[in-house]
């Protein structure tokens, strides 16, 4: 059952255009930080549209912050930069309270496992 209030909110973010490498990494940590969900995604990745639906259909009401990553001009550094973080350059990439879900497989799993509730109801 769902109500009103528990419609999942997704919006895409653009980050701003930093001036240095460093200042890109600072702008690509905060946005893991400072939001409870993020997801990296290319707007076409079928994975991508399975891990965004999830969220929508089993975690309404949660804010999912979605970077959009095709058509970036840091696309490439973004994924390179989630790569040295994880481990892993593929989309989707899913961070809930700053720990690294995984791709669309992982949280998949991490979901039937309870554990994507878990997640989020510890982060802050
Ligand atoms: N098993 C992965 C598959 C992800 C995957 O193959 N994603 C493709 C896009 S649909 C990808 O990242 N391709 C390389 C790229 O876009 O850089 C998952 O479940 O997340």
């Amino acid at each position: 059952m769902s109500s009103p209030k528990d419609f999942v909110e997704v919006s895409t973010q653009l980050l701003p255009s930093p001036q240095t490498s460093a200042d890109d990494d600072c702008f690509r940590q905060n946005t893991i930080n400072n939001n409870k969900v993020v997801i990296f995604s290319k707007s076409y990745c079928p994975y991508c549209a399975e891990t965004k639906q999830l969220f929508k259909s089993k975690f309404s009401g949660v804010k999912v912050e979605v970077i959009e990553l095709d058509g970036r001009s840091d696309m490439d550094a973004i994924q390179d930069y989630i790569k040295e973080k994880t481990g892993k350059r593929s989309v989707p990439q899913t961070f809930i309270g700053r720990q690294h879900v995984g791709g669309n497989d992982d949280l998949q799993a991490a979901f039937k496992a309870g554990k994507v509730k878990t997640l989020l109801e510890e982060a802050t």
